[in-house]
């Protein structure tokens, strides 16, 4: 039976356990990590025995799994196999790490190399801490190579802050914001923003998350991410995503909301209306102007951005500015300010003595760069939407093969320069931290403005000043 089990077999996943029976002693192993190796085992086409029904004699597991760490001492071993409470005539004991691993690599491994073995000692005498690395764990740290450009905007350097301090989290956050996006496009705003929440948690956590307490330990990760987490880093991916990402409605849902302009509620409006595909979108529903445009530059406006295009497009804009009135500044923010190698739009920021007319400067600087052929398509129309202070547009470059991307200019008073490049370099979830410190400091920070004296009646005291 161990030779057949020994085998490769990975014609087929999704069977690839059909002839094992599994046995896991639940000892170290924890609920929540049983129950996701119990499910990964049956999706797997293998079969769980309960303890119960080993010591009864009903179930005669091929496998039993025992917690890693046993495997290192065979009184421990031995101890976990006598509370079956009966002689051992059970093949193959194998550790945790070896069913993880067949679940992340999708394969029936040979489990030689997951059995017991005494611990190695290291020349100082110790034990090894931990579970080497493999190669493929490993994390590649790659350097920029970029030119270094002068004369540009104050930012044209990608940040050498760490912009990747979620290093070795990324397959974590990759899934969990696949969940975030998933529930958004449908509508439950509420999930979404907590699997948001977990995910900037961890990215700003700082550290390699390797089970599931230390996730559990940051703020805003509970006991059902935590366990979430703990699956990626056993399996190496998230059942949860194929269920909840996977099914037809979510991938129309997902194909509408890519529509610039289209929110939950109008994709969920095209689904019930029998719309699954763009081509049924163009057919059957009535389109805002907005929504036309999104639809035109669809697969432009899915493509990420290099920052060395946001610097053309922002060079473009300042030229104009100056010759329209040269004491307007012209500022790329958002991510491009934050340093990202690509970005998701266009987003610069003019900042103007208080007493300009807003709206003229901005009118001015539209039709300008119509002229030049910059911005392609209005988003919001200036004359009749009467926002005088912002402008969401397309721009694309002169040039062959050049694509249309979202530009967003935002004119801001010389006296909100401050608070209005915090908030327009962002990120959103930056902002939102750092109003919150803000009130709970006594004060009120917007992009407008910084005040103190903010007395809130919960605050309120004797101590409140102002
Ligand atoms: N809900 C939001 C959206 C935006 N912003 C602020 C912070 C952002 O950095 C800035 C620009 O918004 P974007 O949506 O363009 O976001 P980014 O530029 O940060 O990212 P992307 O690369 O996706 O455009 O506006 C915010 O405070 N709250
Ligand atoms: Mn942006």
């Amino acid at each position: 039976m161990s030779n057949q089990l020994n085998s490769f077999d990975n014609s087929e996943p999704s069977s690839m356990f059909k002839d094992i029976q599994v046995l896991i002693m639940p000892a170290l192993i924890g609920k929540k990590r049983l129950t996701l190796f119990e499910s990964h085992i049956k999706k797997l086409g293998g079969k769980v025995c309960q303890i119960g029904d080993v010591k009864g004699g009903l179930c005669e597991p091929s496998h039993i799994i025992v917690e890693d760490s046993f495997l290192l001492d065979k009184t421990n071993l031995d101890k976990q196999m006598k509370t079956l409470g009966r002689e051992r005539e059970f093949q193959v004991i194998v550790g945790t790490r070896w069913l993880s691993d067949c679940i992340k690599m999708k394969m029936l491994l040979p489990f030689e190399d997951y059995q017991f073995h005494p611990p190695k000692l290291s020349k100082d005498g110790c034990l090894p801490s931990k579970r080497a690395k493999s190669s493929s764990e490993s994390t590649t740290q790659q350097t920029s190579n970029k030119p270094i450009q002068e004369d540009k905007f104050a930012c044209s350097q990608s940040s050498s802050l760490p912009t990747k301090v979620e290093g070795g989290n990324e397959l974590i956050i990759q899934e969990l914001q696949k969940l975030a996006d998933a529930f958004r496009i449908k509508g439950d705003t509420w999930r979404s923003h907590g699997y948001t929440k977990a995910i900037s948690a961890i990215k700003r956590c700082g550290k390699v998350l390797s089970c599931y307490e230390d996730a559990v330990a940051l703020p805003g990760v509970g006991d059902k991410i935590a366990a979430k987490v703990w699956e990626i880093l056993e399996t190496g991916s998230l059942m949860k995503v194929s269920e909840v990402c996977n099914d037809s409605k979510t991938i129309s849902l997902q194909i509408f909301t890519n529509i610039w302009g289209v929110g939950p509620s109008t994709a969920e409006n095209w689904y019930q209306v029998g719309c699954r595909t763009l081509d049924d979108v163009r057919d059957k529903v009535a389109l805002s102007k907005q929504q036309e445009i999104g639809l035109k530059h669809y697969e432009d406006f899915l493509q990420r951005i290099p920052r060395s295009e946001v610097e053309e497009v922002g060079l473009i804009v300042s030229d104009a500015m100056k010759t329209i009135e040269p004491s307007v500044s012209v500022i790329p923010v958002g991510s491009y300010r934050r340093g990202k190698d690509t970005c998701g739009d266009i987003d610069i920021m003019i900042c103007q003595p208080d007493h300009y007319d807003s709206k003229a400067v901005l009118s001015k600087l539209i039709i300008s760069l119509k002229i030049t052929g910059l911005i392609t398509d209005d988003l919001v129309s200036l004359e009749k939407e009467g926002n005088q202070r912002k402008y969401l547009g397309v721009c694309c470059l002169p040039g062959e093969g050049k694509k249309h991307r979202r530009l967003d200019i935002f004119v801001v008073p010389k006296s909100e320069e401050a608070t209005a490049l915090m908030h327009y370099t962002g990120s959103a979830l930056f902002n939102r931290s750092a109003r919150l410190l803000a009130a709970k400091k006594g004060m009120s920070l917007s992009e407008h403005s910084l005040h103190g004296g903010i007395v809130r009646e919960s605050f309120a005291g004797p101590q409140g000043f102002e």
